[in-house]
């Protein structure tokens, strides 16, 4: 009796470990407003699903001091980002981590959500400390530029720096909203059913939708390029225009994502720009986001982007200047500027080269209208 108990037990133990092996460990790498309000839900579901994940959801931080305290210290011992999601619990199992390699030790599932200028370098510093097993996923709206005129989206730079595969999560998802339980929904762009189906489960709740898509690259570059359309709409609304305008800004600035997929990421699904990463996510950020606000200022005030960034923003960052500068750095070596009137002008705006209120002379010959 004994003996078969004590074999049972065994068994169980075995049991027990292979169950635990097969758990999965999430490293989210960044904390922002985005990462923050992420965080919840994953530090959440972790939870209650812990027969799939292990329940501590490691957080990197980029440490600060906030009134003479580590915002690591403030995070893990208040539970509560105070600086980027402030009046949002987070999970108690969210452990908040100054250094990233030691975030990212033992992960199988990457979260990278942070500004993307931040990116390349944040990835070199994990470069060998990844398991070679693990996955990737991006919720960061932005490109990285390539050396001699191209560009490259950030999942590229993930597979790229740490060899493992990356998926993204896209979509209409204002922070804050978010954070407070909103109902909206998200496109997870992934080739690999398998994987796709592992993070919806990892992300998706009563009150975030998630719907995954294999047309990964548009998913990706509606995300980037939606930014800087959102700059355009805060110049119409700068300016003084009223709805009629904003709605041409979105609608051509649509029509130029759509382009832009179809010159440079050839096999682009049309239908893609359907869920949430695509129109849905246009119209939030031209009404609701944070690049819409300062580019009304900038009209309005005659400040550069930068002090706005500063002023009003408290450390949060704008993704649609550098993102127009980017696409612009690729479409001037290219020479074709020209086929993308609305990006061209925005970049040229927030860089000074022309005033912003040229911006609507610049769409009323789009070639759109020809
Ligand atoms: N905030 C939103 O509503 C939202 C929604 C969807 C997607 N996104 C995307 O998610 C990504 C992250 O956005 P966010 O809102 O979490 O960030 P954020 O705008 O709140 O940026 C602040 C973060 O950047 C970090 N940071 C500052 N300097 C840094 C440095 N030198 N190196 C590394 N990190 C540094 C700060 O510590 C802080 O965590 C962006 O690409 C954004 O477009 C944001
Ligand atoms: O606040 P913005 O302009 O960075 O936009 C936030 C999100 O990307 C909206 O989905």
């Amino acid at each position: 009796m004994h003996c078969c108990a004590s074999k049972a037990s065994t068994f169980e133990a075995d049991d027990t470990r292979l169950r635990m092996s097969e758990k999965k460990r999430v490293c989210i790498v960044g904390s922002g407003n985005w990462g923050s309000a992420i965080a919840k839900i994953i530090g959440n579901n972790v939870v209650a699903m812990s027969d799939q994940f292990h329940t501590e959801v490691r957080m990197w931080v980029f440490e600060e001091m906030i009134n003479g305290r580590k915002l690591t210290e403030i995070i893990n011992q208040d539970h509560e980002n105070v600086k980027y999601l402030p009046g949002i619990k987070l999970p108690t199992n969210v452990v908040a981590i100054p250094d990233v390699k030691e975030s990212a030790k033992d992960a199988d599932i990457f979260v990278f959500v942070l500004p993307h200028q931040f990116m390349r370098n944040v990835c070199k510093q994990l470069q060998g400390g990844v398991k070679p097993t693990a996955v990737g996923i991006s919720l960061i709206k932005g490109f990285d530029v390539k050396e001699g005129g191209g560009i490259l989206l950030i999942t590229t730079v993930v597979r790229e720096v740490l060899n493992i595969p990356c998926a993204s999560l896209m979509g209409a998802n204002i922070a804050n909203e978010v954070a407070s339980e909103n109902y909206c929904e998200a496109t997870i762009g992934c080739k690999d059913p398998k994987n796709g189906q592992l993070l919806k489960t990892l992300f998706q709740t009563k009150y975030f939708r998630i719907v995954i898509s294999e047309d990964e690259d548009t998913v990706e570059v509606c995300g980037a390029l939606k930014n800087i359309v959102a700059v355009g709409a805060g110049f119409a609304d700068g300016l003084g225009f009223g709805d009629n305008t904003k709605a041409a800004v979105i609608r051509l600035g649509l029509m130029e994502m759509v382009n832009f997929c179809e010159v440079f990421y050839p096999g682009s699904q049309q239908a893609t720009f359907l869920e949430s990463c695509g129109i849905a996510d246009l119209v939030t950020t031209c009404y609701g986001g944070r690049n819409r606000k300062v580019a009304e200022a900038f009209v309005k005030t005659g400040k550069s982007i930068e002090v706005l960034e500063n002023e009003m923003l408290n450390g949060q960052k704008l993704q649609g200047p550098p993102t127009a500068y980017e696409v612009n750095y690729m479409l001037k070596s290219k020479m074709m500027e020209d086929r993308f009137p609305l990006f061209t002008a925005i970049h040229k705006i927030c860089k000074g080269e022309l005033k912003p209120d040229q911006f609507i002379e610049c769409l009323k010959n789009h070639p759109e209208h020809m």
